[in-house]
């Protein structure tokens, strides 16, 4: 397995780029260590398989280059990268025996007979498809197909990295979550280094030790799943990622406070100093609290949804969501939020222009 470096990385499909908006990533910079599990989450179009298909080889960049453990891989062709990819759709032969699918990549390589019957029962084993070793791939279910497809991504040993392409979009709502958790476990068990790219919050943050956000062919934020959470260096992260998002709320700011609806809002920490066109605060509904006093709010929604309750209210102009535990308001019923300080950032232009408060550190 290999440590992953992408450097300086820009790309464009036009032959002749003119401007930021012409290129599909924008500057893409990262280390990823070896062994690690990481995700790539954005929303469609925002350059996921462009990052992918450049680090697998399909694509070669306009710009900058891939390192795997220090080797300059850019010019390498995909079969000369020692990658194993699993893609949306279940490659796996039909024709074939669920053992013979699995043992397909390694024979192919001319492996012995002896570790291929090792290594197959060692996958299957991790996958829970012992069992059907034998029946042919086309009998199975979609989700024990795409099991096979990661077993065949994950059964050499010699790979640099497995890349998952949205693997999970056939499974069954109902079985995702099986499947999630097991890759988590494959991961600890395999120890290789993994990137899953996904548009879905939840995977990225049940699989990854580390989350790269990507809006537009750009990085906003690559952190932990907790990092993300917590502390959203962007707008764009904070509404995301959580259900709902992070309340985003324009505010203005004077005399080193911020004022929304006219009303001040203790803020996590001192504001960055700087110019921008646009300030909002931000913090997440499970930091605004119903209270005795504070901002006015007209309850607008009320939705139980089983672990906690979410409140959506309105506030002048603006929507601002609480999630609480017990005693829901009414529709229609005049509420006071709280917003609990050492969690309220404000955001200048979209990016996080406050310093940490000591309770936030
Ligand atoms: N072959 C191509 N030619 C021109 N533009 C392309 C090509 N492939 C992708 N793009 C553009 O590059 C940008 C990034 O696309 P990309 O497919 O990498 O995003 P994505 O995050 O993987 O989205 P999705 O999840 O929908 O595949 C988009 O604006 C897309 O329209």
């Amino acid at each position: 397995m290999a440590k992953i470096t992408l450097s300086k990385l820009r790309h464009s499909y036009y032959p002749d780029p003119q401007g930021p908006e012409d290129y599909a990533l924008k500057m893409i910079d990262l280390d990823w260590t070896d062994g690690g599990a990481y995700a790539l989450l954005g929303p469609s179009g925002c350059g996921k398989s462009t990052l992918l298909n450049i680090i697998s080889g399909l694509l070669v960049p306009s710009e900058g280059r891939i390192l795997f453990d220090d080797r300059d891989v850019t010019e390498l062709a995909p079969t000369q990268r020692n990658i194993a990819q699993v893609f949306q759709f279940p490659v796996i032969y039909d024709t074939m025996s669920v053992r013979d699918n699995l043992a397909f990549p390694l024979r192919n390589r001319g492996v012995d007979e002896a570790t291929v019957a090792r290594r197959v029962a060692e996958i299957a084993e991790m996958l829970e498809v012992t069992d059907i070793l034998d029946r042919k791939a086309a009998a199975l279910s979609p989700d024990n197909k795409q099991k096979v497809s990661m077993g065949r991504g994950l059964v050499r040993e010699d790979v640099n990295v497995v890349m998952f392409d949205e693997p999970l979009t056939v499974i069954d709502p109902h079985l995702k979550w099986k499947l999630r958790s097991k890759l988590k476990e494959l991961h600890q068990r395999v120890r290789a280094t993994m990137i899953y790219v996904t548009h879905d919050q939840t995977e990225a943050l049940t699989f990854a030790d580390q989350v790269v956000v990507m809006q537009d062919g750009e990085i906003v934020q690559i952190g932990t799943p907790v990092d993300l959470f917590e502390r959203p260096a962007h707008t764009f992260v904070g509404h995301f990622i959580g259900s709902p998002g992070m309340n985003i709320l324009p505010c203005e700011t004077r005399d080193g406070a911020a004022l929304f609806q006219g009303q001040q809002i203790p803020l996590e920490g001192d504001i960055v100093p700087g110019e921008g066109k646009r300030t909002e605060i931000g913090v997440r509904p499970e930091f605004v609290s119903l209270a005795e006093s504070g901002v006015e709010a007209v309850v607008r929604k009320v939705s139980d949804v089983g672990r906690h309750i979410v409140v959506e209210t309105q506030v002048g102009e603006d929507r601002v969501a609480a999630i609480i535990k017990e005693n829901a308001p009414e529709t229609g019923e005049t509420v006071h939020l709280n917003f609990r300080p050492d969690r309220t950032r404000l955001y200048r232009d979209g990016w996080l222009a406050t310093t940490a408060g000591e309770a936030a550190q």
